[in-house]
């Protein structure tokens, strides 16, 4: 194996790279300019010469690598991948198009306009001249992420953007190493787990009393802010058996927030667990975006290491403890079994490293507290705007479960409405957008009616748009952008989505799905249970959404949703509605 730099030296790394490329075109002019031009030059001839041999260089070895795909293409009796053609060098203008996004675009706009733009569902975006795939085609992403899963990998760059926060956890992981930690993880989300809804009941109580209060004084609230808060108590007591109490923190004060890098800021946060777990989601989300170039944006300094500072030192503490007792209970030959383990018990029975332990932990936290937060911010986002959706699922809980108590695993699995409203939420807003494989050699991509596979080069990189697939038309009719949980219900519509599962994937599917599902489905709808419950509905407070986060007014002339999107859609990791979701529960 070749030596590698660690992780955390992108910018050296970068610079060696940059080095490396420009060093073939420097030897070549100096061979030219030396060795076959017999006449002496002028200082700014040669300067110009040496200037112009990187463009030159760069479009013939860019060329040349287009002519050998498509000639392997045609070999396979494939197609190549259409190619984008951008208005600046290397895709820039596309590049920035994805990086401008992050914070000014619609939820997942840049990729579907650019997709529109060419009439495709998979294109090369050839950034920096290297090939670089979107997709909203389902039976492409099905290739990555099942029928073809063994030749993708997340690979390096995952460990390099990701490697700060979340270490060598079951996220950033291939191969031996992450089946080694998936299958930590796995027995913490089995069934009998996850059918105990007592980790929930406190942190929902708490998130009840805070809504009641601010109903009484008729106040709004950022209720996505309460959902973020509620699924890291609830994850952290089910991971570790401690929570942070973010439910008893300050919150955002209505009227007076600002917009935050998700929802909106609450006073004096700064430093705080929860700033700094949501800043440095979208520290690497921009890295993502800025690809191959974002060790420039970070010349200066790493951006993630402040926040992974604030975040150490709340979770640090947390598992020496936990180390220490583990020791204490080996030395009188305690020995606990795993049914009576939380997720932190068994990772330290696994091993010594308190790194270890911590990452482990910080993967399943990230994963499962803002994309949860996500489903709970859109379902009920989209109820607010569908009173009558809102009225049958009250029916329902009311049916099933009464106006008052804890709803159980056996109950919730008998509500189908509730069910068709999360599936149609998920569908419209997949928490979890994008995702990103590097592909470890040549592989060919499905068409569909019976034409000819597209040739997917070795070495390429594959960003799927879920959220784009979900919205697609010809897959799920002309009433896409509708929310109708009925989609789930009604035989007929359902049955398209039984003939072609691959159309919906929220959570992926393949070896790397999502092992939490469950754990979240259910999370999410006890939460609406409880919530339906005891309001009978809500409504949003548009004069409360901080300034800069209203939706522009030129999305009324926007497409599908845009038009009518009354808050504003945005992703990092995983959905967000910018700037917070104002709300009013009403009695
Ligand atoms: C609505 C909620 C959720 C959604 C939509 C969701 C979706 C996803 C998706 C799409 C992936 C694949 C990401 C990729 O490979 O690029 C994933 C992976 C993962 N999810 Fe979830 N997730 C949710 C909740 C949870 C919860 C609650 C947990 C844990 C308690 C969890 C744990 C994980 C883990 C550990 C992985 C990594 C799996 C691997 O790479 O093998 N997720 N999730």
């Amino acid at each position: 194996m070749k030596p590698q730099l660690p992780p955390t030296w992108y910018r050296a790394r970068f610079l060696i790279g940059a080095a490396k490329s420009l060093s073939p075109p420097f030897i070549l002019t100096y061979l030219v300019l030396n060795y076959f031009i017999h006449r002496p030059m002028s200082g700014g001839v040669t300067t110009l010469a040496y200037a112009l041999s990187i463009p030159l260089w760069i479009f013939l070895t860019s060329h040349y690598s287009i002519w050998i795909d498509d000639r392997r293409a045609r070999h396979l009796g494939a197609l190549p991948i259409p190619r984008a053609k951008g208005k600046l060098p290397g895709n820039i203008d596309i590049m920035m198009r994805f990086a401008k996004d992050l914070r000014e675009g619609y939820i997942s706009q840049a990729m579907g306009e650019i997709l529109d733009e060419y009439g495709v569902d998979t294109l090369n975006t050839r950034i920096f001249w290297h090939d670089n795939i979107i997709t909203r085609d389902d039976l492409h992403m099905r290739t990555v992420h099942q029928t073809q899963f063994e030749s993708f990998k997340r690979g390096f760059e995952t460990l390099e953007k990701m490697g700060s926060f979340l270490g060598r956890g079951v996220f950033v992981m291939d191969r031996a190493e992450w089946r080694t930690e998936r299958a930590l993880i796995r027995p913490f989300l089995n069934k009998e787990r996850i059918s105990d809804f007592d980790i929930f009941q406190e942190h929902a109580d708490r998130v009840l009393s805070i809504l009641s209060s601010s109903a009484c004084a008729h106040e709004p609230i950022d209720i996505q802010d309460l959902f973020g808060r509620f699924t890291l108590d609830a994850a952290s007591s089910f991971l570790l058996g401690a929570s942070p109490g973010a439910l008893d923190g300050p919150r955002p004060v209505p009227y007076k927030a600002n917009i935050g890098s998700k929802g909106a800021v609450t006073e004096g946060q700064l430093g705080t667990f929860l700033y700094s777990f949501e800043e440095i989601q979208m520290v690497i989300a921009l890295r993502w975006r800025l690809q191959t170039f974002f060790p420039l944006y970070e010349i200066m300094g790493d951006r993630t290491s402040p926040h992974v500072d604030v975040i150490t030192r709340w979770i640090k503490p947390i598992v020496e403890e936990a180390l220490e007792r583990k020791r204490q209970e080996s030395a009188q030959g305690i020995q606990r079994q795993r049914a009576e383990r939380t997720m932190l018990e068994n990772l330290v029975e696994n091993t010594h490293d308190g790194g270890r332990v911590r990452f482990g932990l910080l993967n399943v936290l990230m994963a499962g507290r803002d994309t949860t937060a996500g489903l709970l911010t859109f379902a009920l986002y989209l109820l607010t705007m569908y009173p009558a959706v809102t009225e049958r699922l009250r029916d329902e809980i009311f049916e099933l479960c009464g106006a008052k108590g804890n709803p159980s695993y056996d109950l919730i699995r008998k509500m189908p409405y509730m069910k068709a409203v999360l599936n149609e939420t998920l569908r419209l807003f997949p928490v979890a957008p994008f995702g990103i494989r590097n592909a470890i050699h040549e592989v060919l991509l499905p068409s569909a009616d019976g034409k000819p596979p597209l040739y997917l080069p070795g070495k390429a990189r594959v960003t799927w748009a879920m959220l784009n697939l979900h919205r697609r038309s010809d897959l799920w009719g002309e009433d896409v952008d509708e929310f109708d949980p009925d989609r789930w219900i009604d035989p007929k519509r359902l049955a398209r989505v039984e003939d072609r599962p691959s159309m919906y994937v929220p959570f992926l599917s393949g070896p790397r799905s999502c092992p939490g599902q469950n754990f979240a489905l259910n999370e999410a709808s006890f939460m609406l249970v409880r919530l339906l419950q005891r309001f009978s509905g809500f409504e949003l407070v548009p004069e409360a959404i901080p300034g800069g986060a209203c939706p522009p007014p030129q999305w009324q002339e926007g497409k599908g949703r845009q038009r009518v999107e009354q808050v504003w859609p945005s992703t990092a990791f995983t959905a967000f509605v910018k700037g917070g979701l104002w709300v009013r529960p009403l009695p």
